[in-house]
């Protein structure tokens, strides 16, 4: 856990944590950490995510087990947590007659900031979160992408210690989308404060996330630093300058020296190869003078990675 490596508390912590709705087993058993940095908390929907952060925010009672948050006990601090923390919910919960400006004012001074800090804050967070004359606008009128930053605005009002994101790119196109992660990367770096950030787009996730918890029907299926999510999987991607055409000359050139060989994209993906080959880089040298027998220009060879979709793919193991 990324806490525990750098020799930090946990900003989160977790131990047998169990939440049942009436039948329904939202969260089974989970014994997880979160460290600082941006935490991804995938899983589909269903998984049990929202509810995890309603528990750890004080504002559901778990069936059982512990947690603690940022060195505060879940059942007996959800107030001090919450002074600690800000939230950004996954639903919208804005209210439409008013603007992004006198909102995020009212939720600084809610939180304790007098009338002019409150108005100085506030106007930090919506510039950084890129609202800018709109935010004088009442909500009601917003675009999805406006009321996400409106909501993460809020959640940054009162300069939490951790910000609990849930489903920040639900609803918003691709370049919104873009933005949106890119803020919640500046979150976790530049502005110092940790982030759990749920989606069930694992894609996404595995582009601002230093660590990734997986949830399966409300159990912990996996816990880990993202790359090694992204560990090599000892194979090779290969493109050479032309079409299809060149693609495959090279692919059936490759496979007659006894490498596995398929089209992935542009590219040619090549399993792991034998023992003989992959000693001190023999499979490159290969590459390379297979490619200059062909008269064709390498543009890229890189090792073959697996992502977040594959590890739901494979099924996993519960840990
Ligand atoms: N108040 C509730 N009463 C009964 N069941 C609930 C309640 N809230 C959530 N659930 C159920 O608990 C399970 C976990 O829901 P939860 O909202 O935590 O999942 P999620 O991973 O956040 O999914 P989503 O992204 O769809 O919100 C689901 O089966 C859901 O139907």
């Amino acid at each position: 856990m990324t806490g525990e490596l750098m020799g930090l508390a946990p900003v989160i912590s977790t131990a047998g944590l169990t939440k049942h709705y009436g039948t329904v087993h939202a969260l089974t058993d989970l014994t997880v950490e979160v460290g600082d940095g941006v935490t991804g908390l995938v899983g589909a929907n269903g998984a049990g995510k929202s509810t995890l952060i309603k528990v750890l925010l004080g504002l559901l009672e778990p069936t059982g087990g512990h947690a603690s948050v940022l060195g505060h006990d879940i059942e007996h601090e959800g107030q001090e947590i919450r002074r600690l923390v800000g939230y950004m919910p996954e639903h919208d919960c804005l209210p439409p007659d008013v603007s992004a400006s006198d909102f995020v004012v009212h939720m600084a001074r809610m939180s304790g900031l007098g009338a002019s800090a409150a108005r100085e804050r506030a106007a930090d967070v919506l510039r950084h979160v890129g609202l800018d004359e709109e935010r004088y606008r009442p909500m009601g009128g917003y675009s999805t992408g406006m009321k996400q930053r409106a909501k993460l605005a809020q959640a940054l009002a009162h300069d939490p210690r951790l910000v609990f994101l849930d489903e920040p790119t639900n609803g918003l196109d691709p370049a919104a989308r873009t933005d949106m992660l890119n803020l919640v990367r500046r979150i976790g770096t530049e502005f110092g404060i940790a982030a759990l950030v749920t989606s069930h787009l694992l894609g996404e996730l595995e582009q601002v996330s230093d660590h990734v918890i997986v949830l399966d029907g409300g159990h912990l299926l996996r816990s880990s630093a993202t790359g090694d999510f992204l560990q090599r999987t000892g194979g090779l991607l290969v493109e050479v300058v032309g079409t299809e055409t060149e693609r495959d000359r090279l692919g059936e050139a490759l496979a007659q020296r006894g490498l596995t060989c398929r089209p992935r994209g542009t590219m040619v993906a090549i399993d792991p190869p034998p023992p003989e080959l992959a000693e001190g880089g023999a499979v490159h040298d290969l590459i390379r003078d297979v490619a200059a027998d062909l008269g064709l220009g390498l543009m890229r060879l890189q090792p073959d990675r697996r992502h977040l979709e594959d590890v739901f793919l494979e099924g996993g193991t519960r840990v």
